[in-house]
């Protein structure tokens, strides 16, 4: 816009002045160059250091005002211990402020929707008025490939209504059987790894990642991927060189969001990651192909799908997308098909993960929580069989304990939009008009740890705020609006997988509360505790007990987090 500006009033600008005194081609294209550089110049100096400070509308909205003259907040995110610090102290600054306002590179201005109302404006009123920004697709684009995570308006409508049969409740019921098999198989893992050093603890980030990496490729593609059995499995290989990034490519992702260098960057961490997204996307090209082949046979054959893979029972999603769009005025490409399975992958395997080792990280932290949840599965399911679906849902203090770790540890922590044209939020008095282009911010736990929604005991983990007879409920009437949890989002866009990972989360923690008790296996610094050394904590270490986040767009412990298991008998 800014250039397009620019090359406009530069063209008749040289038109005036070269045109009465032309001598030569070269006066109009010096001309030009020298007005388009310096009125490029003015334009960026005033939309860096006037606009954002005395002519934006947004100017007199509460936040910090003490960034760098050029950076606003950048270099403080990047020396930020985790991607949710600074965010949390503008927020206890600021508790009642609808929206707080700060700047980032080049003094860009970012809204961050502080109030239940101002997140419902952005997630459910005006949804469809905003648009995932263009840096977050790339960075997305990158891990997640184009699929629903990435189309707007109303192709997101109708791609959202195809998908929303494989992910309606009936169709995730059948995958419980799965889910148990996996955790049982997390079981055999820890059991297997005890057999080397009994009494050491294990990392359980890692193994919670091959586990749901195996969940989600079953229920995608119905195949073993073998992560959590096989060591160095290669589809979990390529995806912990995406997402366990070194801190080179740390740096050049970041980098890449604002100026895309993905491509032409020689660097080894950068050839990796370039080397291990190109090789995810050969081998799920490779099983679309080879599942077409099988549904429809022979292509010189008449198309008869194969019976297993027509009947509604047996159907993964692979198998779900060929079959519903594969003919018809919009049929779905293979590249479509890939976009869709690689967002599944992306987005339901860290972020399952994420929760379930935070899990594991409040379970040690509050033992009596551990045995309360065990004696409630205990006593719903006495059998030793594997939980079914009715099981599962039995469980409320289970419910209540997931969605208390959702709250207080969202694995998600950016969910960003912008507005496609100027339009007026009405949460805040007067209402404020936000230009087009402008950052809005949804970061779940600046609204999980908001005292006037969760009350003065925001920031303690309890999952007994959900009960509904639970004594604060009353005054903290915020925290009973769905909106006040934001760890799914919210809206015509909520996590499409909510209903998925909440199953899967009870059954891999049913399987390991009902056969291990866990205890902390890591000092007050968050390092693994050796052989025989003990950790016995405090209040004082609060919701993390010691165990550091690495600064990333998704909350993951940075040296993971150290459990030590004690087979029940
Ligand atoms: C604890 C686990 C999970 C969390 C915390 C989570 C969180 C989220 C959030 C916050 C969004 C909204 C992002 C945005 O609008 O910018 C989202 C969207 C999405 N999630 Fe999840 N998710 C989880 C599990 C899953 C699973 C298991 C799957 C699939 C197997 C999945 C698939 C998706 C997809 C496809 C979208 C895009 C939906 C749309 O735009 O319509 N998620 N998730």
């Amino acid at each position: 816009m800014k250039s397009r500006l620019c090359a406009l009033l530069s063209t008749v600008e040289t038109f005036a002045l070269v045109y009465p005194n032309y001598r030569t081609s070269n006066d109009f294209i010096l001309t030009f160059l020298a007005l388009y550089i310096a009125q490029y110049a003015v334009l960026a100096v005033y939309n860096i250091f006037i606009y954002p400070f005395y002519r934006s509308p947004l100017r007199h909205l509460p936040g910090p005002k003490n960034g760098n003259i050029f950076f606003g907040q950048t270099l403080d995110f990047v020396k930020a211990e985790g991607p949710n610090d600074l965010l949390l102290t503008w927020m206890r600054q600021n508790p009642d402020a609808p929206i707080i306002r700060y700047l980032h590179m080049a003094n860009s201005e970012w809204l961050l929707m502080n109030s239940v109302q101002a997140c419902k404006e952005v997630l459910q009123t005006k949804c469809y008025a905003f648009e995932k920004p263009a840096w977050f697709r790339r960075v997305v684009g990158e891990i997640a490939g184009v699929g629903l995570v990435n189309t707007e308006g109303d192709e997101h409508r109708v791609q959202r209504k195809l998908l929303a049969g494989p992910f309606s409740l009936s169709n995730i019921k059948r995958l419980v059987p799965g889910f148990n098999d996996k955790a049982s198989e997390l079981s055999a893992r820890i059991v297997s790894t005890m057999k080397e050093n009994p009494d050491e603890p294990i990392e359980v980030a890692k193994i919670f990642s091959q586990t749901t990496l195996d969940i989600v490729g079953r229920a995608a593609l119905g195949v073993e991927l073998g992560s959590l059995s096989t060591s160095g499995s290669n589809f979990s290989n390529l995806y912990q060189c995406i997402l366990d990034q070194p801190p080179a490519g740390q740096v050049i992702s970041a980098i890449n969001m604002f100026i895309p260098v993905r491509n032409w960057l020689p660097l080894k961490a950068n050839r990796d990651f370039v080397h291990a997204t190109q090789e995810v996307r050969r081998l799920l090209r490779e099983a679309i192909r080879e599942r077409k082949r099988v549904i429809f046979g022979n292509w010189d054959e008449k198309m008869v799908p194969k019976k297993e893979y027509t009947e509604e029972e047996g159907r993964d999603l692979l198998t779900f997308m060929i079959h519903e769009k594969s003919e018809g005025e919009n049929k779905w490409s293979d590249e479509d098909i890939l976009g869709h399975l690689l967002n599944f992958f992306a987005a339901g395997h860290e972020t399952t993960a994420g929760a379930l080792t935070w899990a594991l990280l409040t379970l040690c932290l509050h033992p009596t929580i551990q045995f309360r949840l065990r004696a409630e599965i205990n006593t719903q399911i006495p059998h030793s069989n594997p939980p079914s679906y009715t099981d599962l849902e039995s469980l409320r203090y289970m419910t209540n304990f997931i969605k208390e770790v959702l709250r207080c540890y969202s694995p998600s922590t950016l969910i960003p939009r912008t507005p496609s044209s100027t339009l007026t939020l009405t949460c805040t008095n007067p209402p404020t008009v936000v230009p087009a282009s402008t950052t809005i911010l949804l970061n779940p736990a600046i609204l999980h740890f908001n005292p006037t929604i969760w009350g003065p005991d925001a920031e303690v983990f309890n999952p007994e705020r959900w009960e509904s007879d639970h004594e604060s409920a009353k005054d903290v009437l915020g925290s009973r609006d769905p909106y006040a949890l934001e760890a799914f989002a919210n809206g015509p866009r909520i996590c499409i997988g909510r209903m998925f990972a909440m199953l899967e989360m009870k059954s891999v923690l049913v399987e390991l509360i009902r056969n291990w008790e866990m205890n902390r296996g890591w000092g007050r610094d968050g390092s693994r505790l050796r052989d025989g050394e003990v950790c016995e904590g405090g209040v004082e270490e609060g919701l993390m007990g010691g165990v550091k986040v690495q600064n990333f767009i998704t909350l993951k412990p940075r040296n993971g987090v150290w459990v030590k298991f004690k087979k029940i008998d």
